[in-house]
């Protein structure tokens, strides 16, 4: 089954005004079912948007999107999507169990069945301990394991991550995206993850998808097969050779743009 399709799409904001951009070109893009699928490239290529796209948070100019075989639109109306950002996003006046919660609420679940499930999302992201914290009391971390759990709480079948390790220091996020994968093989999720970390994109992926300069176009496709990860992963010769490829894939578009490629290696 097909998690996402992205047939022919552009995104063009500000149409016919004055501060027009075309922020994505005849996009296409599938993920299959279960599969991780990270996009990386140059600043302003317009990442976010086709995250935002697929989330139906902005429309199409052109092109369709579908998300677990229905129109975008309604997959957000179905809540098939869980989505965390770059910031955590939890409110402050909320314990931890209660962030957990408020999709479940907003489902109409009751208390106990709500109480039940953060309770088991926040046991799969080690933060059984922390149920009856406020935010303020949590570590980077664990705010953006909270978000995870909170994005993970109504089991949806994808999951949609804009950078959401980009503000941690290297170990917590190395540690992030090993627990991450964990929760996704769990739970049988596909995820589709923005990042500017080649590192970042090749340890968790099936597919880094390179995007090039705006307006964005999908210029390349890098399949990764290193097999189940583990910390080894980190140091095997595959990963590195892999590391080249989309370095290698990403320097393609340095060549055609004039702008500055910001990605860290
Ligand atoms: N709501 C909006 N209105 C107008 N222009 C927008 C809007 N959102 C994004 N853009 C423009 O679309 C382009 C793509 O932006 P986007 O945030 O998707 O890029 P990105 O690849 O995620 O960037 P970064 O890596 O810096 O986060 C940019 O030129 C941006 O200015």
């Amino acid at each position: 089954m097909t998690a996402v399709e992205v047939s022919g799409v552009s995104k063009t904001f500000n149409k016919g005004r004055p501060d027009e951009v075309a922020a994505l070109h005849d996009i296409d893009l599938v993920v299959d079912s279960g599969q991780f699928v990270s996009l990386i490239g140059p600043s302003g290529c317009g990442k976010s948007t086709l995250l935002r796209l697929i989330a139906d948070l902005v429309p199409p100019t052109s092109g369709t999107v579908t998300v677990a075989g229905k129109p975008a639109r309604r997959a957000r109306l179905d809540q098939e999507y869980g989505i965390a950002f770059q910031q955590a996003g939890l409110f402050d006046w909320r314990t931890v169990r209660r962030n957990v919660e408020l999709p479940l609420e907003l489902r109409g679940q009751s208390r106990a069945e709500r109480k039940a499930r953060a309770e088991e999302m926040l046991a799969l992201v080690g933060l059984s301990d922390f149920a009856g914290h406020y935010p303020a009391q949590l570590s980077g971390g664990m705010q953006q394991r909270v978000a995870i759990a909170r994005a993970l709480a109504v089991h949806p079948p994808l999951l949609l991550m804009d950078e959401p390790f980009g503000a941690l220091d290297e170990m917590t996020r190395e540690r992030l995206q090993s627990e991450l994968l964990r929760v996704c093989a769990a739970t049988g999720t596909s995820t589709v993850f923005v990042t500017h970390s080649i590192p970042e994109a090749v340890f968790l992926s099936d597919l880094v998808v390179v995007m090039s300069a705006r307006p964005g176009r999908i210029t390349d496709t890098v399949k990764i097969d290193l097999g189940p990860r583990t910390d080894a992963t980190r140091q095997s010769p595959g990963f590195f050779t892999a590391i080249t490829k989309v370095r290698k894939a990403l320097r393609g578009i340095e060549t055609t743009v004039d702008e500055d490629v910001e990605v860290d290696v």
